[in-house]
C-alpha cells in the first residue's frame, strides 16, 4: 500500500554536500541540460556566449530544482522502493522541508537569471516546465494514472525549446519537433525502467503501466511508442528544417532503437509471472535509450556544422 506520510523516513542523520547535489537528480537531468544546449546551439541568430552559458546553467538549476522538489513530495514513496531509499530524505540525511525551500529557491533564481540573461520567453518557459514536472507529473499525474509518464513526459521536453527561445525569444517549428520527439521518446525510455522496477512501483503502489496493464501490454507500447518516434525523428530533415547528416542519422540510430525495442517485445520473460528484475532486453533498451537521444541531439547540432 502507498504511503502517505514520513512514517518511513529515519531520523534526521546529518547532510554532506553531495547530498545536496544528489537532491538536483544531477545523472538525470544531464541530458535534459544536453538537449537544452543543442537547442540553444542551432538556433538561428547570436547568443554572446557568457550568456549562452549562464542560460544553460539556469536550465540545469531550474531542472535540478523541480528534481529537488519531486524528491520532497515523493519522499513516502522514495522510502518503499530499493532504486530510491538511500536518496538524502529517505535516507534521513536531509529534511523534508529543507529540501522543499531549497527546490523553491533555486526554482525562482533559475527563472529570475534566465529572464535577465536571456528574455521573457526562455524564462516562461523554463517556469512552466518547472511548475509541469513539480506539480503536473509529480503531484498530479504519478499516482493516478498510468499514462503518467505520456503526459508527465511533456517536463523533460521543454529545454529544447528554452534553449532555442534563448536565442530567438520565440518559438519555432524545429524545436516544436524537437519538444515532440523527447516527448514520444520518453514512454519507451521510462517503460523499459519500469518493466525491470515493477516490484519497486507495485510496493509503492505508483499506477506505472506495467503494474496495472501487466507486462505484455507494457512491451507492446514500449514497441508502438518506437515506431511513431522513427518517422518523427526524421521529420525535420523531411521538412528541410535540417541537413542530410541529421537525417541519415535520425533514421539509423531510430531504426537501431526499434530493434532495441522489438527485443523488449519478443521477450516473453514475465510469461509465467516470473520476476522481471532481471529483464535483460528491458535494461538494454533503457541504457540505449539514453545513448538513442544523446546521439540524435549530437547529430543535429554537427548538421548545423557540415
Ligand atoms: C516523465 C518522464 C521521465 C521519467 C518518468 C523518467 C524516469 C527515469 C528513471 C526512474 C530513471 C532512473 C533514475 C535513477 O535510477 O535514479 C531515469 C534515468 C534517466 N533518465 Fe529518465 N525519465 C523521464 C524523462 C527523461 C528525459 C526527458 C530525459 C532526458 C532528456 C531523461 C534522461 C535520463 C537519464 C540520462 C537517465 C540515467 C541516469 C543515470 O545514469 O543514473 N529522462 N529516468
Ligand atoms: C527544465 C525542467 C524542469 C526539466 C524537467 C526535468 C526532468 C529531469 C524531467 C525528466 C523527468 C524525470 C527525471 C522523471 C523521473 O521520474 P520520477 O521523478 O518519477 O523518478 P524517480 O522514481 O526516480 O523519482
Amino acid at each position: 500500500m502507498m504511503a502517505t506520510n514520513d512514517t518511513a523516513i529515519t531520523p534526521h542523520l546529518g547532510a554532506e554536500p553531495g547530498d545536496w547535489l544528489a537532491l538536483l537528480k544531477p545523472r538525470v537531468i544531464s541530458l535534459v541540460v544536453f538537449t537544452g544546449a543543442i537547442g540553444l546551439f542551432i538556433a538561428p541568430g547570436h547568443i554572446n556566449p557568457v550568456l549562452a552559458a549562464v542560460a544553460i546553467f539556469c536550465i540545469a538549476l531550474g531542472a535540478g530544482a523541480a528534481g529537488a522538489i519531486n524528491m520532497w513530495y515523493d519522499r513516502d514513496i522514495d522510502a518503499m522502493m530499493r532504486r530510491t531509499t538511500d536518496r538524502p530524505i529517505p535516507a534521513g540525511r536531509i529534511e523534508a522541508s529543507g529540501a522543499l525551500g531549497y527546490g523553491i529557491v533555486l526554482s525562482v533564481i533559475s527563472v529570475l537569471l534566465l529572464a535577465m540573461a536571456t528574455n521573457l520567453c526562455a524564462a516562461a518557459v523554463l517556469a512552466f516546465s518547472i511548475f509541469y514536472y513539480a506539480v503536473i507529473y509529480t503531484m498530479w499525474l504519478k499516482r493516478r494514472t498510468p499514462q503518467n509518464i505520456v503526459i508527465g513526459g511533456g517536463a523533460g521536453a521543454f529545454p529544447a525549446v528554452i534553449g532555442w527561445a534563448a536565442v530567438t525569444g520565440h518559438i519555432g517549428l524545429l524545436p516544436m519537433l524537437l519538444f515532440a520527439i523527447v516527448f514520444f521518446w520518453t514512454p519507451p525510455h521510462f517503460w523499459s525502467l519500469a518493466l525491470y522496477a515493477a516490484t519497486d512501483y507495485e510496493k509503492a503502489g505508483i499506477p506505472m503501466l506495467p503494474v496495472v496493464k501487466g507486462a505484455k501490454h507494457t512491451r507492446l507500447n514500449v514497441l508502438v511508442y518506437s515506431l511513431l518516434l522513427l518517422p518523427l525523428t526524421v521529420s525535420p530533415w523531411a521538412l528541410g528544417l535540417t541537413g542530410w547528416f541529421y537525417g541519415v542519422s535520425a533514421l539509423i540510430s531510430g531504426l537501431a532503437f526499434v530493434y532495441f525495442c522489438w527485443g523488449v517485445y519478443a521477450d516473453k520473460q514475465d510469461a509465467e509471472g516470473k520476476s522481471l528484475t532481471k529483464d535483460k532486453p528491458a535494461r538494454a533498451a533503457f541504457k540505449f535509450s539514453i545513448l538513442y537521444l544523446f546521439v540524435l541531439f549530437l547529430a543535429c547540432a554537427i548538421d548545423k556544422l557540415v
